[in-house]
C-alpha cells in the first residue's frame, strides 16, 4: 500500500511536477505573452496618442478651414454686394442712357424744328428783305425827292434873302424917355410918314432927309415885332450860312435893349437862339445839330472872354487872339465854347456873359457903351439823310456907342477908350465901304472887331444891322451920322452867299455809314452762323455723349460678364475642391495602414492628388474648367440653379437671386460640415490653397504703379498660363476672348478723357479693381490687387492690404503646419 501509495505518490508527484513544469512553461509563455501584450499595449497607446494628436490637429485644421471658408464666403458676399452695386450703377446708367436717348430724340426734334424755323425765318427774311429793299428804294426815292425839295427850299429861301439883300439894315428908334419928355424934347423923326422902310428926319418941323431901310421900327414896336423879321436869319444859320447881327448907334439908343432885352422883353440874342432850338426841334429827325455859345467883349482892342471867371481873366486876356483856321475861317483859340442843349442853358450862358460884363465896371451902362459885346453861336449840323455836314457861325454884336467917334475932348483912359472905339467903328466903316466899292482889298484886320467878324462880313454871309436912333431932336446930329452910316451899309451888294460845307465831314460820315452797314450785316450773318454752329455742336455733343454712354454700358456689361464668370468659376472651383476632397476621403486607407504608410501616402498626395488640385486651382479663370453642368446660385442657404442666358439678359432677376449674400455665406458652411473628420492626407491636400502664395509668388506689399500697357501685358501673360493648364479648345478660345475683352476695356480706359468719361473711368477703375480682386485670389494675380489698390486712396490701400495680409497670414500659418 505504501509502496503502492508511494508509487501513486510518485506518480502524482511526477504528474504534479509535470504539471508544474507545464504550468511553469505556461507561466513563462504567459509571461512572454504578457510582455508581448504589454508591448502591444504600449504601441497601441502610442498609436492612440498619435491618433489623438492627429485628431487635434485635424480639428484645428478644420477650424482654420472653416474660418478660411468663412472668409472666402465673406469675400464672395463682398463681391456679390459689389455686383449689386454694379447692377444698380448699370441700372442708373441704363436709365440715364434712356433719358439721354430721349433727350437726344427731343433735341433732334428741336433741331429739325429749328431747322424748319430757320428755313421759315430765311423765307420770311427774304420776304422782309425784299420788302425792305422795296421800302428802301421807296425811302431812297423819297429821300432824294426830299433832299431835292429841301435843297430847292433852301435855295429859294436863300434867294428870297438874297433878293432882300444879304446885308440888311433895320432901323429902330427908341421912345423918348421920361427925362426927355419932362424936358419937352421935340421929335427929330417923322413917325407918321414911316412906311415901306422909309424914314424921314425932320428938323424944326420940316423934313430934312429921308432914309430907306429894310425895316423901320418905331418907338411902339415890340421886341417880338422886331424879331419877326430877324427870325429868317436863324433859319439861315441852321442851313449853314454865316450870319452877323449887330446893333449900331449912339449911346442910350437901345442897342442893348434890342440885342439883350430885359427879362420881360427878351432881345434878339435870346429870341434868335430860341428860334434856333425851335427849328432844330422841328428838324430833329432829319438833322443833328450841336450848338455852342461863346461870349466875349472887345475893349480897348483886347478880347475878353466873358465866360471865364474874373480871377482867370488876366491870364486868358493875353492869349485870346484871332487865328485863321481855314479858308475864310477865323477862330479865337482858348475861347470858352459852352455847349447848350436847351434854352435854360442858353439863358445861363447869356446871363453869365452879362454878369461878367457888369463886374468889369462900376457903372454897367457906362462900361457897356465903351466896349463891343459879342456873342458867337457856333452851329454844327449833320444831315442824317445824306450825311451833309455844315459849320456855321452866328455873331450877335452889341457895339459900343457910336457918338464917341466924334468926341475928342477926353483925356487919359477915356481918350484911349475913345480912340479904340473910334478905330474899331471906323474900321467897320472902312470894311463896309470897301465891300460897297467891291475893293480888291477889304481891310478886315484893321481892328479886332472887323477881324473877328470877317467870316460874317464877307461876301458869303448874311448881315443884319440894327441902326438904333434917338427920337430926340437934340441928338439929331448923332442920328444923322448913324443913319448915313447905315445907308452906306445897306448899299453894299454882297456876293451870292455860300454854304459853309464841311466836305471832309461828309466823306467821313459816308465812310462811317457804309462801315456801319457792313458791320451790321456781318453781325447778322455771324449771329446766324453762330446759332447754326451752336445747334450743330449741341447735336454732336449729344451724339458723342450717347456713343460714350453706349460704349460705357457695353464695357460695364462685359466687365460684369467677366466678373460673373470669374465669381462663378471661383465657386465652381470650391465645389470641385470639396468634391475632390470627398473622393480622397472615400479612398482613404484605415488608420493603422495610413500610420504605417504615412510618408508614402504623403508623397503620393504631393505628387499626385495635390498636384492635380494645384492644376485644378489654376484653372478657374478659364471658362470650361470644372464647370458644372448647371451654374449654382446661393439662395436661402441652398444652392440654386440660374439659367446663364436669363442671367445675362435679365441681370436684375439674376441680381435678386444673388442678393441674399448672408445666406450665401451660410450655404458654404453645411458643405464643410458635411465633410468627414479630416485625416493627415486630407490635411496635406489643403496646404497649397489657391490663395496661398509661395515665397517666390508672394507679392511685395507695394508694387510701383504699372502703366496701362503693363497691365495689358500682364493679362496677356496670365491668360495663356490658364489655357496651357486647360488644354480644351473652348478654354483656349474663352481665355483669348477674356484676354481681348480685358485688353479692349483697358485700352478704352486709357483713352477716356472727358469729365463724363473720367466719371465713368472711376466706375471702370472700380470695376477693374474688382476684377483684379477676383483674379488676385488665384495666387499670381494677388499682386495685382495691390497694384489696383495702389490707384486708390491710402486708406483703401491700407484696408485692402490688411485684408490680404490676413489671408496671407492664414495661408502662411497653414503652410507652417
Ligand atoms: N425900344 C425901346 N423901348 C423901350 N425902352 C427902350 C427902347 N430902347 C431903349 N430903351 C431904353 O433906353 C435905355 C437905354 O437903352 P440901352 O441901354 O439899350 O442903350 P444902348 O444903346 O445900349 O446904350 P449903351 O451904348 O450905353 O450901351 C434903357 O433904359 C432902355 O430900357
Amino acid at each position: 500500500m505504501s509502496h503502492q501509495d508511494d508509487c501513486e505518490i510518485e506518480v502524482k508527484y511526477q504528474i504534479l511536477q509535470m504539471d508544474y513544469e507545464l504550468q511553469k512553461k505556461e507561466l513563462a509563455e504567459m509571461r512572454s505573452a504578457l510582455e508581448g501584450l504589454k508591448r502591444e499595449n504600449k504601441l497601441k497607446t502610442k498609436e492612440c496618442q498619435e491618433a489623438c494628436k492627429s485628431l487635434q490637429e485635424l480639428q484645428n485644421e478644420l477650424m482654420r478651414k472653416s474660418m478660411h471658408v468663412g472668409s472666402l464666403a465673406f469675400a464672395i458676399e463682398g463681391q456679390v454686394k459689389e455686383k449689386s452695386r454694379w447692377f444698380s450703377s448699370l441700372r442708373d446708367m441704363t436709365r440715364k442712357l434712356k433719358i439721354m436717348k430721349m433727350e437726344h430724340i427731343k433735341l433732334s426734334e428741336e433741331v429739325s424744328h429749328y431747322k424748319n424755323c430757320i428755313m421759315d425765318i430765311n423765307d420770311f427774311g427774304t420776304k422782309i428783305q425784299s420788302r425792305i429793299n422795296q421800302q428802301a428804294d421807296l425811302h431812297e426815292d423819297l429821300k432824294t425827292k426830299y433832299l431835292k425839295g429841301a435843297k430847292e427850299r433852301k435855295e429859294l429861301y436863300n434867294k428870297v434873302l438874297e433878293l432882300k439883300g444879304n446885308i440888311r439894315v433895320f432901323c429902330r428908334c427908341r421912345p423918348l424917355n421920361s427925362e426927355e419928355i419932362a424936358a419937352g424934347a421935340s421929335l427929330a423923326i417923322d413917325f407918321e410918314s414911316v412906311k415901306d422902310g422909309e424914314l424921314t428926319v425932320i428938323s424944326n418941323g420940316a423934313p430934312k432927309k429921308t432914309f430907306r431901310f429894310d425895316a423901320v421900327f418905331g418907338p411902339q414896336a415890340e421886341q417880338a415885332d422886331v424879331f419877326q423879321d430877324t427870325a429868317p436869319f436863324a433859319t439861315s444859320v441852321l442851313d449853314g450860312y454865316n450870319v452877323c447881327i449887330f446893333a449900331y448907334g449912339q449911346t442910350g439908343t437901345g442897342k442893348t435893349f434890342t440885342m439883350e432885352g430885359t427879362k420881360e422883353a427878351r432881345g434878339v440874342n435870346f429870341r434868335t437862339l430860341e428860334e434856333l432850338f425851335h427849328v432844330i426841334n422841328e428838324r430833329q429827325k432829319l438833322y443833328l445839330y450841336e450848338i455852342s455859345v461863346s461870349a466875349l467883349e472887345v475893349y480897348n482892342e483886347q478880347i475878353r472872354d466873358l465866360l471865364v471867371s474874373g480871377s482867370q481873366q488876366s491870364t486868358m486876356a493875353k492869349r485870346l487872339e484871332i487865328r485863321q483856321v481855314g479858308e475864310g475861317m477865323h477862330h479865337v483859340p482858348g475861347l470858352v465854347e459852352a455847349h447848350v442843349n436847351n434854352m435854360n442853358e442858353v439863358w445861363e450862358v447869356l446871363q453869365t456873359g452879362s454878369n461878367a460884363r457888369a463886374v468889369g465896371s462900376t457903372n454897367a451902362n457906362e462900361h457897356s457903351s465903351r466896349s463891343h459885346c459879342i456873342h458867337c453861336v457856333m452851329v454844327k449840323g449833320e444831315n442824317l439823310l445824306n450825311g451833309e455836314c455844315t459849320k456855321s457861325k452866328l455873331w450877335l454884336v452889341d457895339l459900343a456907342g457910336s457918338e464917341r467917334v466924334a468926341k475928342t475932348d477926353v483925356l487919359g483912359e477915356r481918350l484911349k477908350e475913345t480912340q479904340n472905339i473910334n478905330r474899331s467903328l471906323s474900321a467897320l466903316g472902312d470894311v463896309i465901304s470897301a465891300l460897297a466899292t467891291k475893293s480888291s482889298h477889304i481891310p478886315f484886320r484893321n481892328s479886332k472887331l472887323t477881324h473877328l467878324l470877317q467870316d460874317s462880313l464877307g461876301g458869303d454871309s448874311k448881315t443884319l444891322m440894327f441902326v438904333q436912333i434917338s427920337p430926340n431932336e437934340n441928338d439929331l446930329g448923332e442920328t444923322l451920322c448913324s443913319l448915313n452910316f447905315a445907308s452906306r451899309v445897306r448899299g453894299i451888294e454882297l456876293g451870292q452867299a455860300k454854304k459853309q460845307m464841311d466836305t471832309s465831314e461828309l466823306l467821313r460820315w459816308k465812310q462811317m455809314k457804309s462801315k456801319q452797314d457792313m458791320k451790321i450785316k456781318d453781325l447778322q450773318i455771324r449771329k446766324m452762323e453762330e446759332t447754326i454752329h451752336g445747334l450743330d455742336l449741341k447735336m454732336k455733343d449729344k451724339d458723342l455723349k450717347n456713343k460714350n454712354l453706349q460704349e460705357k454700358v457695353k464695357e460695364l456689361e462685359s466687365q460684369l460678364l467677366i466678373e460673373r464668370k470669374l465669381a462663378r468659376q471661383h465657386v465652381d472651383t470650391r465645389i470641385a475642391e470639396q468634391q475632390q476632397k470627398q473622393q480622397n476621403e472615400d479612398v482613404r486607407p484605415p488608420l493603422a495602414t495610413r500610420l504605417l504608410g504615412a510618408n508614402k501616402s504623403s508623397n503620393e498626395v504631393k505628387n499626385g492628388t495635390l498636384m492635380k488640385e494645384q492644376v485644378n486651382l489654376t484653372r478657374p479663370l478659364t471658362e470650361n474648367s470644372f464647370r458644372p453642368s448647371m451654374p449654382l446660385s446661393v439662395t436661402d442657404g441652398s444652392l440654386k440653379h440660374i439659367d446663364p442666358v436669363e442671367k445675362e439678359n435679365n441681370p436684375e432677376v439674376a441680381e435678386q437671386l444673388q442678393l441674399p449674400t448672408r445666406t450665401g455665406r451660410a450655404s458654404m458652411c453645411p458643405t464643410i460640415r458635411r465633410m468627414p473628420a479630416s485625416s493627415a492626407p486630407r490635411r496635406n491636400s489643403l496646404i497649397p490653397l489657391p490663395s496661398t502664395p509661395s515665397s517666390a509668388q508672394l507679392a511685395p506689399p507695394f508694387h510701383p504703379l504699372p502703366s496701362q500697357p503693363d497691365i495689358i501685358e500682364e493679362i496677356d501673360e496670365f491668360i495663356p498660363e490658364q489655357t496651357v493648364c486647360n488644354s480644351p479648345k473652348g478654354t483656349k478660345s474663352g481665355g483669348k476672348k477674356l484676354s481681348s475683352i480685358l485688353r479692349r476695356s483697358l485700352q478704352k480706359k486709357v483713352q477716356l478723357k472727358s469729365p463724363m468719361q473720367q466719371h465713368l473711368r472711376r466706375g471702370l477703375n472700380v470695376g477693374m479693381e474688382r476684377v483684379r480682386v477676383s483674379i488676385g485670389s488665384r495666387g499670381r494675380m494677388a499682386s495685382r490687387v495691390l497694384v489696383g489698390n495702389g490707384r486708390k486712396g491710402g486708406k483703401e490701400i491700407q484696408q485692402k492690404q490688411n485684408q490680404k495680409e490676413k489671408e496671407r497670414a492664414w495661408n502662411i500659418g497653414r503652410t507652417a503646419i
